[in-house]
């Protein structure tokens, strides 16, 4: 594991989206994985300038979003494919045809997970995922339970994920209840994991997913087998790992 700490938001954002348009310039086939939620939006920030000025493009590059809401329209501004869109597809020239984000709107949502799943077969590996992290220790929408689930799936939210969510929508009320997410068996299968996390209030949940027991209690844990995992932090979320 490559764990780099930062004292400020614009070296972590800058120096995350070195790492994947340095990935793009040099494989411009890449496989992305990508995340959504606050922590990203900076990183995304600093790709879409590395495109306007010309330093990498996309028009080869493929995407897999790890998780979108069920039951949002796709057209609502918290929808995960709206918000790629607005912090990063709107900007760059990565055909649409190539990004892809689970429909949480099918109506067969298990056949959209079968489906989901196959499009990653027929990609192959992801080279890099980028992964956030939940209060609760959650990846994608991979909530703790006594038991993890290897491919994409529905998810019930924990009342904390929809509570964490919450300010992103008007009320909690407002917040859907269900989620498709990747699982944990595609993230782990990608050839590097790029995890980041900012904030006082991660420090105590990166700590225990870097340094306590791997468990499905927690299931950023599991990233700890991972033999290609790289981690940014601003000073906050690291605070508890010096
Ligand atoms: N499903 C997303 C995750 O992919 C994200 O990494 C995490 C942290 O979000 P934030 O960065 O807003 O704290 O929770 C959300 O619910």
């Amino acid at each position: 594991m490559n764990l780099l700490t930062f004292d400020s938001h614009q070296k972590l954002h800058e120096s995350g989206a070195g790492i994947i348009t340095g990935l793009v310039q040099t494989n411009p086939r890449a496989i992305l994985g990508l995340a959504t939620g606050g922590t990203p939006v900076g990183i995304y920030q600093e790709i879409v300038k590395s495109f306007q000025q010309g330093i990498v493009r996309f028009q080869d590059t493929t995407t897999f979003n790890l998780d979108e809401y069920v039951g949002l329209p796709e057209q609502h501004e918290q929808s995960y494919r709206s918000y790629m869109n607005t912090h990063l597809f709107d900007f760059i020239d990565l055909p649409r045809s190539q990004a892809h984000i689970p429909d949480g709107n099918a109506p067969d949502l298990v056949a959209e997970c079968q489906s989901y799943d196959r499009l990653l077969d027929q990609a192959g590996q992801i080279d890099l995922q980028v992964l956030g992290l939940g209060h609760n220790g959650h990846i994608g929408f991979n909530e703790p339970d006594h038991a993890l689930i290897s491919g994409t799936h529905i998810v019930e939210l924990r009342e904390e994920t929809r509570q964490a969510n919450a300010r992103y929508f008007g009320s909690l009320g407002e917040v859907p209840t269900h989620a498709l997410t990747m699982g944990v068996g595609t993230i782990l299968k990608a050839k590097m994991i790029l995890l980041i996390v900012k904030g006082q209030d991660k420090a105590e949940i990166i700590h225990r997913a870097l340094t306590g027991p791997i468990t499905t209690d927690c299931p950023a844990s599991l990233l700890q087998t991972h033999p290609h995992l790289v981690v940014l932090l601003d000073s906050e979320a690291g605070s508890l790992l010096q």
